[in-house]
């Protein structure tokens, strides 16, 4: 239990009517979870105004309630508090509520289109495998040092943000790795977090359906290094075109990582593989499992937080030399029949495209990339056409398939895909809705030494189809595939 005002500290208050020393039992921003004695705070959502269910909040025994707009009929006993912002109160009254335990441990949010679940997981099992207690707040999963908890959002709500936060800071965890998705800034989800260190990967099309303009999808990513104290580093990708925008206006000290110019932290290539990759990083080789330029970024990008965090240079390239691959993404294994499969979580058209550029650098002959390939329903439709086309463009068969359609048609999904396929290119692209059949066919279509690529749902467990998880796991899906064909 918690007094209503040390909640509400830092909340700015437009107005307050009854009294504010009263005890908290739990904060809430949904009325189907509210208890006795809690608070809610109604937030005006995409898809219902929270304002609707005060009422029911109060039945069911709240003490206050936080909102933009006061009821008109207030209730004797019952604390109304009037924000401007519910989505900023509740992210600020989190924190409090949990006693700030962002500042118990030392925290770096990694946000991007790519590569935030790449490098937020690998400095988790880097720091695990230097012998601290870690923590880990990612798309796939949120880790408490050794402590699993499933997930439903890439960035959580502000609440559950600060509710892992505070087991950790209890566990004596030292460093925390967390994604920052768009909609999680948009959204106000990280407010009144401190953080130690933010890091940019790069600016790609995606989330267009939410963010409107891509001017307005860089801006909110930039929201992240605006409010970095001076005691904080702000590392950025100098090799995207957004890298140095992200650190205009930020107070923190400013740091770059690069392939192709001299900045802090800077690497090359040496040497491309199926199983690895050379690279330089300052003057040093290091040998990497992970393949693919897309990943030197990212192991650049680890060894500066690395580093910046205060472990040993020598000590970092080891322990990177050592880190084995993220599920589902570029995870691969060959079959009997000599048939190279890949699953990948590529479901932006600039992850697709560096997969698929990554395949093809790789290719030693005449081998074939056949690439499965869906596109998620209610998401942003416009980047259909262009994975259509960029998954004909690149590989010699292209099945186009299901990839969670949720409450859309499939096939209608699936005919947005083909609208971006090059007349020359109709001809290498089969549509099969069913992603299972999809696989198969991919599998009876392979011969000896081709390559098939599985892109767009990486580590997912399941197919969602209106609001039902469906059990689905690429990675099993080929093996099982290709071990029917092996006979
Ligand atoms: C588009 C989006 O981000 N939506 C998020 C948003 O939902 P919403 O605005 O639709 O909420 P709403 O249903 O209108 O409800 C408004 C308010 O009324 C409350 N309510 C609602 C019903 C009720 O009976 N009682 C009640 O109190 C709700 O709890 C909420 O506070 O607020 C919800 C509560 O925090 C989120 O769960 C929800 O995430 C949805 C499920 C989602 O799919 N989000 C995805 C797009 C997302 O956030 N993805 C990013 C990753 C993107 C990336 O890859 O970069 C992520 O960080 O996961
Ligand atoms: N640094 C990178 N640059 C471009 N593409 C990348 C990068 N790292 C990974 N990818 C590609 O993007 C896919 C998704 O990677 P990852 O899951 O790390 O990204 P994410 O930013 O966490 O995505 P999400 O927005 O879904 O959380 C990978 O499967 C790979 O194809
Ligand atoms: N974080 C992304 C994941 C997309 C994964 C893809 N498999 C899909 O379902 O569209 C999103 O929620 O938009
Ligand atoms: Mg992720």
């Amino acid at each position: 239990m918690k007094l209503l005002k040390d909640i509400l500290y830092g909340v700015g208050l437009n107005a307050v009517s009854g009294d504010t020393n009263v005890l908290i039992n739990q904060v809430h921003f949904d009325s189907r979870q509210i208890g006795m004695d809690d608070v809610f705070v109604a937030i005006k959502g995409l898809q219902v105004d929270g304002h609707k269910f005060i009422a029911k909040a109060i039945d069911a025994g709240v003490k206050a309630v936080v909102c933009e707009v006061m009821p008109e009929m207030v209730i004797n006993g019952i604390t109304y508090i009037q924000v401007k912002d519910s989505q900023q109160a509740l992210a600020v009254m989190a924190a409090n509520f949990y006693d700030n335990p962002s500042k118990n441990l030392k925290l770096v949010g990694v946000t991007g289109t790519n590569g935030k679940t790449t490098i937020s997981t690998l400095l988790y099992n880097l720091f695990k495998s230097a012998g601290y207690k870690v923590g880990l707040i990612s798309t796939i999963k949120i880790m408490v040092d050794d402590k699993e908890f499933a997930t439903t959002h890439t960035t959580p709500d502000s609440l559950t943000i600060n509710k892992c936060l505070d087991l950790m800071s209890q566990a004596g965890v030292e460093f925390c790795f967390m994604e920052v998705s768009s909609h999680g800034l948009h959204q106000k989800r990280a407010e009144g977090l401190h953080f130690q260190g933010a890091v940019f990967t790069n600016l790609s099309h995606d989330h267009l359906d939410y963010h409107k303009t891509f001017a307005a999808y860089r801006d909110t990513k930039k929201l992240l290094f605006d409010g970095l104290t001076k005691t904080a580093f702000a590392l950025t990708n100098l090799d995207d075109k957004n890298g140095a925008v992200m650190l205009q206006n930020t107070k923190a000290k400013k740091l770059s990582y690069s392939l192709k110019s001299m900045t802090d932290y800077r690497g090359q290539i040496l040497e491309r593989q199926l199983d690895g990759q050379l690279l330089k990083v300052d003057d040093n080789e290091l040998w990497t499992k992970l393949i693919g330029d897309f990943n030197a970024y990212n192991i650049l990008a680890i060894y500066a937080v690395a580093i910046e965090l205060g472990l040993e240079r020598l000590e970092v390239l080891r322990l990177i030399s050592e880190l084995q691959t993220v599920d589902g993404r570029f995870q691969y294994f060959v079959s009997k029949n000599k048939i190279t499969a890949i699953v990948d979580y590529a479901h932006t058209p600039d992850a697709l495209k560096n997969v698929l550029n990554t395949i093809n650098t790789l290719r030693t002959g005449n081998e074939k990339v056949i690439t499965v390939v869906g596109c998620g329903g209610d998401r942003d439709k416009s980047k259909r056409p262009v994975m259509g086309h960029i998954a004909s463009e690149m590989s010699q068969q292209a099945i186009f398939t299901s990839d969670n359609p949720r409450t859309e048609e499939p096939a209608t999904i699936i005919q947005e895909m083909e609208a971006g396929v090059e007349p020359q290119n109709t001809r290498k692209v089969l549509s099969i809705e069913n992603r299972r059949q999809a696989i198969r066919t991919a599998c009876k279509l392979a011969v000896a030494n081709d390559i098939i690529l599985v892109a767009g749902k990486g580590h997912e467990t399941y197919q969602e189809t209106n609001g039902v998880r469906t059990e689905f796991d690429d990675f099993k899906e080929l093996k099982i595939a290709l071990k029917e064909i092996e006979g």
